[in-house]
């Protein structure tokens, strides 16, 4: 199978158990919940998407005709030495394009593999670090994993609390608050201190390549 992707780059793992990793990051191009048009954001399942997954012109993007090929250039990001070395696959949505010839071709480069899904398609049973963010109105077919990031709060048709109670029934590891990015982060934040504050199941996650100026 071939691969779109809209940009590949090296940095630090800004958000959940793993921030602070250094990781290649590759993004698929693509996404079932919303199409990354601005026009079509208002009427999208997902409708709070901080990132441009549409189309295959970022650095390090483009069109891969296999994985090999894909895997070689994630491999040439990362550059010299095995120790540590991890890749985060996100999007997008990137259980739409992740294959048993892409986990094969970046376990075979040394790669640990994580990914960072919706939920709503199944995750390849081949990954190293599931991290599953529920959107409200989407059906979650996979709930286990290694962490569970909830963004919160979810306003307006967005998840409730009840919604929350059902999925400390599902089967992760680490439970994730991630504050909301929109033009309310402060208040954002502060609700989601609080649910940690009533719920220490909970650990809050920063965007913490957001206040470093990383990407
Ligand atoms: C851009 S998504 C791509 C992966 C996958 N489609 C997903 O939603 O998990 C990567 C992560 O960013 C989170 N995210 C997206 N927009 C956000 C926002 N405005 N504030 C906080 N987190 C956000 C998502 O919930 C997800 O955990
Ligand atoms: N540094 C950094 N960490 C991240 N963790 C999850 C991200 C994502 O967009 O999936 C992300 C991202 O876009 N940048
Ligand atoms: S599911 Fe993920 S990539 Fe798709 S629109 Fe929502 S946050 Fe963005
Ligand atoms: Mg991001």
């Amino acid at each position: 199978m071939s691969y779109a992707v809209k940009e590949m780059f090296l940095t630090l793992q800004g958000e959940g158990v793993h921030a602070g990793r250094r990781a290649v990051f590759l993004r698929f191009a693509g996404c079932n919940l919303w199409t990354g048009r601005e026009q079509d954001r208002a009427s999208a399942v997902c409708r709070f998407c901080d990132t441009d997954f549409v189309g295959t012109d970022g650095d390090g993007g483009g069109r891969f005709a296999d994985a090999d090929g894909l895997a070689d250039a994630a491999l040439a990001l990362w550059g010299e030495g095995r120790d540590g070395r991890y890749i985060v696959l996100t999007g997008g949505e990137p259980m739409l394009q992740v294959d048993d010839a892409l986990v094969d071709a970046l376990h075979a480069r040394g790669f640990a593999i994580a990914i960072e899904s919706n939920g709503t398609l199944p995750a390849h049973p081949g990954l190293d670090w599931v991290c599953i963010s529920p959107k409200a109105g989407s059906e979650v077919v996979q709930r286990s994993g290694n962490e569970l990031k909830l963004v919160w709060p979810q306003p307006g048709q967005g998840h409730s609390l009840a919604d929350v109670e059902d999925m400390e029934g599902w089967a992760f590891d680490h439970w994730l608050v991630q504050p909301l990015d929109d033009p309310k982060a402060a208040d954002n934040a502060r609700a989601a201190v609080e649910l940690v504050m009533e719920r220490p199941r909970w650990r809050l996650s920063l965007q913490s390549h957001k206040y470093l100026g990383l990407r």
